[in-house]
């Protein structure tokens, strides 16, 4: 999703991000503080040194002078601040990064607790490899809100005007000359640059965050790539996207370097003015010659804290569009919305769906008036051709997606009036596609149901022809799968996933395909072991082989999205004409 925009994004919203760090004030204060502190020792140091310096010399040309000239109090000033600089430093790094730290974990949990309402189908729209660049790259990038942007620029506005009043103590011209120079020299350039890299900027986040979902998915697709010789390819295709992110970062590196060259040569030129004036002064004699070396040497220190300008207006671009495209995630509205409390108690494992009308944003209608009622503890198949639209059923029943038209109900209560505990409480399913989680395989099976002993597992395990499996596995349950799942075949890893449904003792169970890719025997008893332990719960069993089901109450068929045949296998199978029958003699051939 490409979000990038030429339009210059408002500092509004940076708001809720500056009062999220309200709570963290504290530290973030404490971090300034030393920061201010590190930064006026610099400058002390440094005035301090150019007065000692061009003072000495002074009282070196007299014997008198230099008799009476205390070395010490100055030197030991030039220690202490030396120590309060380092100490400061310290302090600063300790304490921003501290609060830096806890703001990132509460910007990270806010963002978690923004998409965790949002159904799948909602976030499909962002792209897995997108969402992580949201949740790590963006986040990461407001994390500088304070480091970069917030800390820097007020220490440099006290910096600009330490200077102003140390130089105004000698000569109030001066110093009030130095401090709107330094201000004028530290804002122009980056000031241009920031108006200039607006678009560069947007370009090089969304090409980078492109990049990045672009190689997540490629190498998610590795072996298949390699197979089908589309790796080199492929591989072109990134570095082709690369060389464009390359370009809009040169792009903004360009503006951003001629802005600190600006910067430097209007400090340079303010440095030069301020010593001239002080030498003018000083042949008027209204200015001690020794504290020219200090005004020069005050406005260079303040070229330290001036010198992170650039980079924090340079940041500022970068924190202001991952704020924009974090409020895009951040203010979804979530596609399903749930009552915090049940409006009514269901009255039983019953589901009724009426005049149901199911699409999808690209215009595909996956389902259009279908009406079916499923007694509480009847087991219904839902047959069809592949794309018939079985699973957007199944995940209707289970508010992944919302339908455009009808409605849903469980025991007599409509879906959208229970919360979605209650809810999830009610369905166990086993999708099409099983996810298993780096974890044992026990702590996989548990998120069913966490009681579950070792022993239901086998047995369950055992009971769906996995023994053999389990058997082989070096520690039994307390193995690990290979990351996705791979150490188990396509057959295993969906009766895995029908173990882990089956486990749990939630009324209604909705299985996609529970026997894909098993042969008829096998297919046979794992249907037979569903139906076991089903008995007293409704079922759903959506598939579009017709084995084994036989033994079902009803069969439901779908096609092309509507109801196109209903009853039990033997009032279908009566029927010559059914779908049901045609399926079951193309089998037999
Ligand atoms: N998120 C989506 N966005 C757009 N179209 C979708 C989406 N999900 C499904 N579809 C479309 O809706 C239709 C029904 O899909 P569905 O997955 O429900 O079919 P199915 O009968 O379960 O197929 P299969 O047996 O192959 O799993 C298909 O045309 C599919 O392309």
């Amino acid at each position: 999703m490409s979000d990038h925009t030429k339009q210059t994004p408002s500092a509004s919203l940076l708001w809720p991000y500056l009062k999220e760090m309200l709570p963290f004030s504290l530290w973030l204060s404490f971090g300034m503080l030393f920061s201010l502190v590190t930064l006026l020792s610099s400058i002390g140091m440094i005035a301090l040194s150019g007065w000692f310096l061009s003072a000495s010399a002074l009282a070196g040309l007299s014997a008198t002078s230099a008799a009476t000239f205390n070395y010490f109090l100055p030197s030991a000033g030039i220690r202490l601040f030396v120590l309060t600089r380092t100490a400061g430093r310290y302090g600063e790094r300790v304490a921003s990064h501290e609060g830096t730290l806890r703001l990132l974990s509460q910007l990270r949990r806010q963002v978690y607790d923004a998409i965790e309402p949002l159904s799948p189908t909602a976030l499909q729209r962002y792209g897995s490899g997108e969402l992580l660049s949201r949740l790590t790259a963006d986040i990461d990038a407001l994390d500088s809100l304070y480091l970069r942007v917030v800390a820097p620029s007020i220490v440099a506005l006290l910096a600009i005007i330490g200077c102003g009043i140390i130089i105004g103590v000698f000569s109030p011209g001066i110093g009030l000359f130095a401090a709107l120079a330094l201000l004028f020299s530290g804002t122009l350039g980056p000031w241009l640059a920031w108006r200039l890299s607006h678009y560069p900027t947007s370009q090089w986040q969304a090409l980078n965050s492109r990049l990045r979902a672009q190689l997540i998915e490629r190498l998610d697709a590795l072996p298949e790539l390699l197979l089908y010789g589309r790796w080199h390819a492929e591989t072109a295709t990134l570095t082709k996207a690369q060389r464009q992110r390359d370009a809009a970062e040169c792009h903004t590196a360009r503006v951003w370097g001629l802005s600190q060259w600006l910067s430097q040569t209007l400090l340079g030129l303010t440095l030069a003015i301020t010593l001239a004036l002080a030498a003018w002064l000083t042949s008027l004699g209204s200015l001690d010659s020794t504290l020219i070396a200090l005004m020069g040497l005050t406005v260079l220190a303040g070229f330290e804290a001036i010198s992170l300008l650039p980079q924090a207006w340079q940041t500022l671009g970068r924190v202001l569009h991952a704020a924009r495209r974090l409020e895009a995630v951040r203010t979804h509205v979530p596609s399903v919305v749930y009552p915090l409390n049940d409006h009514a108690q269901p009255r039983d494992a019953s589901l009724n769906i009426e005049n149901l009308h199911v699409g999808f944003t690209d215009g595909t209608q996956a389902l259009t008036d279908v009406s079916l009622t499923i007694n509480a503890g009847e087991h219904i198949a839902l047959l069809g051709p592949s794309g018939s639209g079985k699973t957007t059923l199944l995940n209707a029943l289970v508010r992944f997606v919302e339908p455009q038209r009808g409605s849903l109900s469980l025991g007599q209560v409509a879906l959208h009036d229970l919360s979605e505990q209650t809810l999830r409480e009610a369905f166990t399913v086993a999708p099409q596609d099983i996810h298993l989680f780096v974890a044992s395989y026990r702590e996989n099976l548990q998120l069913a149901n966490p009681e579950t002993s070792d022993d239901e597992m086998i047995e369950l395990l055992e009971a769906l022809g996995l023994g053999h499996w389990l058997a082989e596995q070096p520690a039994g349950l307390d193995s690990y799968p290979d990351e996705g799942g791979s150490s188990l075949s396509g057959g295993q890893l969906r009766r895995f996933g029908v173990a882990r449904a089956l486990l749990s003792s939630a009324p209604i169970v909705l299985l996609d395909e529970p026997t894909e890719g098993l042969d008829e025997t096998t297919a046979l008893q794992v249907l037979d072991e569903i139906r076991q332990r089903c008995q007293g719960r409704t079922l759903l069993l959506v598939t579009h082989r017709p084995i084994g089901l036989v033994r079902l109450d009803r069969i439901a068929v779908l096609n092309n999205g509507r109801l196109q045949e209903m009853g039990t296998p033997q009032a279908l199978l009566a029927k010559p004409d059914s779908y049901f029958s045609a399926l079951n003699r193309r089998i037999a051939l």
